[in-house]
């Protein structure tokens, strides 16, 4: 018998969370969302920490952050949406029961109050002062990026190297002036975005030659600068949130289309220095595609690329900046190509009885020349603990979007090669539009789609509770060609199955397919098991260095999408051509000759 339960829980001003428990005998399922908002381009602007700043602040101005919507220093999100204890335990108790681990009790977050910071080793300069800070709350949540070992970290107050100053510029001339400070002080330079990075990319650990860290924060930098409705391109600063972007473009009729699950934190310039790739399945969905042309500023001088709509002139200025990762430069704006608002919709959600007939049906989709927005393959485990589905089947779904044609008929093309690889509809196909270019009365997710839509938005904030919770939970990402696609995931799945068991004693590891491509498929794993307090980040380790190993002895990529960081080093140095790395170094040496710039990213 199915039981559903609701429980609706306060959380802070701003936010309401709805967990839906959906438990059947053997399938279950926890969802955990916030209704007012997570709907990509409705998003109100998210205050971040660095928005208390003006440009009008004053030396000191960090530290009255009363005014301010601020973020978790050690999490996901905002500080007004971190459930009370009370909450937390409730969320922790469903998730334990479906995933059947976890810690009877969650611990409570840390405070900053509570954190023994190491003291700063610079002192800020007074020239700097309007825009530098050393106030904890800052150094602490420009500590660590937000992938698992990160978030670990910071809620046990684990904070031995935060940034010894965090600056946060107005301008370019205020990015020139850090630079040279910190080249003068023999500073470290981290550029920073959203902080988003789950790879070590923002993580203060340099090497001891510097006499301290800098992290410079491009938060301020957020405005849409130029609409180009004639060539649809828009110039964007770096530091503009993906949905504060988006926000600006909406007037224009207008979207990025770049929906990376990071969406909510991420930035433009994040995105574009880590070749971030959003959740359209294929297509235009790396930032890589959406560049027209950068501008950044290097310890040498200003980098600004010719905007044209493509280019023979030798190589590209802007693929050296794009996945550069904060080494070479600090981009400060971006034309980028943008897209009309999507008025017509149409979407189906399929069953397939393996993950393999459902790879099979993805790669028959794109091969036969369809690009469906969405195109996305779970694995029978993934699907249940989504919500979307029983556990016995993968789920597939298929979505397509246009701002100017009905997109049935491309549909019924996916259905047919779908069908033809055993796949079951699970509902009508839903055709919709036109809408109206505010997207109001738009096509809204429901059933399987819906339900693997929310869970999608809220993995982070759900994060949160289960590190609280002792549950270990972090993904890992990877792409290869069709030719190799069954026997690699075979390979990876098991490698990490067998790494968690040994590690944590049992574990669940699921899959998904995010991108598929006429060549290949990028595969993204979920590891989830019982972890040991005090130790989560060494099994972590652990395991990954398992997985990793495997990944790049059967062919395929360290990361698909989330960069290299400090974290990915050992399998990217393994990875890349070492040509192409004596190559980068003397890029560096010429841009940022006494390589203050994120040091041990990328290169050493
Ligand atoms: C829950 C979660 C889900 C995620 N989902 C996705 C996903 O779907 N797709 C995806 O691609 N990634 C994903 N990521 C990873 C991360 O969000 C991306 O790498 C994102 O592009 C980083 O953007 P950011 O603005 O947060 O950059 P940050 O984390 O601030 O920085 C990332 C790197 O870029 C450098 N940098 C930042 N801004 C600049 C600048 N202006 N100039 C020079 N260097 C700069 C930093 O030094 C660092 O090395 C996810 C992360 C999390 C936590």
């Amino acid at each position: 018998m199915r039981r559903r339960a609701w429980r609706t829980v306060n959380a802070g001003p701003a936010a309401r969370v709805n967990i839906v428990a959906d438990q059947g005998n053997d399938a279950a399922a926890v969802r955990l969302y916030r209704r007012d908002r997570l709907t990509p381009g409705a998003l109100p602007q998210p205050a971040c920490a660095q928005d208390a700043f003006t440009t009008d602040d004053g030396p000191g101005a960090a530290d009255d952050m009363t005014e301010a919507r601020r973020r978790k220093f050690w999490g996901w999100g905002y500080e007004d949406e971190q459930p009370g204890t009370a909450e937390a335990q409730k969320t922790a108790d469903l998730i334990r029961s479906v995933l059947g681990f976890g810690a009877q009790h969650v611990r409570t977050p840390p405070t900053v109050a509570g954190l023994d910071l190491p003291e700063p080793r610079l002192a800020i300069p007074d020239s700097l002062a309007p825009i530098m800070t050393a106030d904890p709350y800052q150094r602490a949540c420009h500590a660590y990026g937000k992938s698992y070992r990160d978030v670990v970290r910071a809620f046990h107050g684990d904070f031995p190297h935060p940034p010894d100053l965090v600056a946060f510029p107005r301008d370019e001339n205020d990015i020139t002036a850090v630079l040279d400070w910190c080249q003068e002080a023999g500073a470290a330079v981290i550029p920073y975005g959203g902080g988003t990075s789950v790879v070590g990319g923002v993580e203060p650990t340099v090497a001891d030659r510097f006499a301290g860290t800098v992290t410079l924060d491009l938060g301020r930098l957020d405005r849409v600068l130029d609409v180009d409705m004639d060539s649809g391109s828009a110039r964007i600063q770096a530091g503009a949130t993906l949905p504060h972007a988006d926000a600006q473009l909406r007037p224009h009729g207008l979207t990025l289309r770049h929906y990376p699950q990071s969406y909510e934190l991420a930035t433009v310039g994040g995105s574009v220095v880590t070749r971030a790739g959003g959740h359209y399945a294929t297509g235009r969905t790396h930032l890589d595609d959406f560049v027209q042309s950068l501008r950044a500023i290097t310890p040498a001088g200003l980098w600004e690329s010719r905007r044209v709509p493509a280019s023979g002139a030798g190589p590209s200025p802007d693929r050296l900046l794009i996945g550069s990762e904060g080494i070479l430069g600090v981009v400060t704006q971006a034309w980028l190509r943008v897209q009309e608002r999507p008025r017509f919709r149409a979407s189906v959600s399929l069953s397939h009885p393996t993950f393999a007939d459902g790879a099979r049906a993805a790669r028959a989709i794109v091969r036969s020349g369809l690009q469906p927005a969405n195109c996305r393959l779970l694995d029978a485990d993934e699907a249940r603990l989504n919500g979307a589905g029983d556990g016995r089947s993968a789920l597939l779904i298929v979505g397509f979007e246009s701002a100017h044609a009905d997109q049935e008929a491309l549909l019924t093309q996916a259905l047919d090669c779908a069908r033809a690889h055993g796949g079951t509809p699970l509902a009508a196909p839903r055709v919709s539009g036109p809408h109206p270019t505010d997207g109001a009365g738009s096509h809204v997710a429901t059933g399987a789609e819906g339900s693997w839509k929310d869970s999608f938005q809220q993995a982070p904030y759900l994060r949160d509770v289960m590190v609280a919770a002792d549950i270990l939970v972090e993904t890992f990402e990877t792409a290869v060609t069709w030719d190799r696609f069954e026997e690699f995931d075979g390979r990876v799945h098991r490698a990490a199955e067998q790494a968690a068991a040994r590690v944590c004693g049992t574990a669940a590891v699921h899959r998904r397919l995010t991108h598929v491509y006429p060549d290949g498929a990028a595969v993204y794993y979920t590891v989830l098991a019982p972890a040991r307090r005090g130790s989560e980040v060494a099994q972590w380790d652990d395991i990954k260095a398992a997985v990793s190993d495997v990944i790049i002895d059967a062919g395929g990529t360290i990361t698909h999408h989330h960069a290299v960081g400090r974290d990915h080093r050992p399998w990217y140095d393994r990875q890349r051509p070492p040509l192409f790395a004596r190559a980068l170094r003397a890029a560096k040496r010429e841009l940022d000759p006494h390589g203050v710039l994120n040091p041990g990213v990328l290169i050493d």
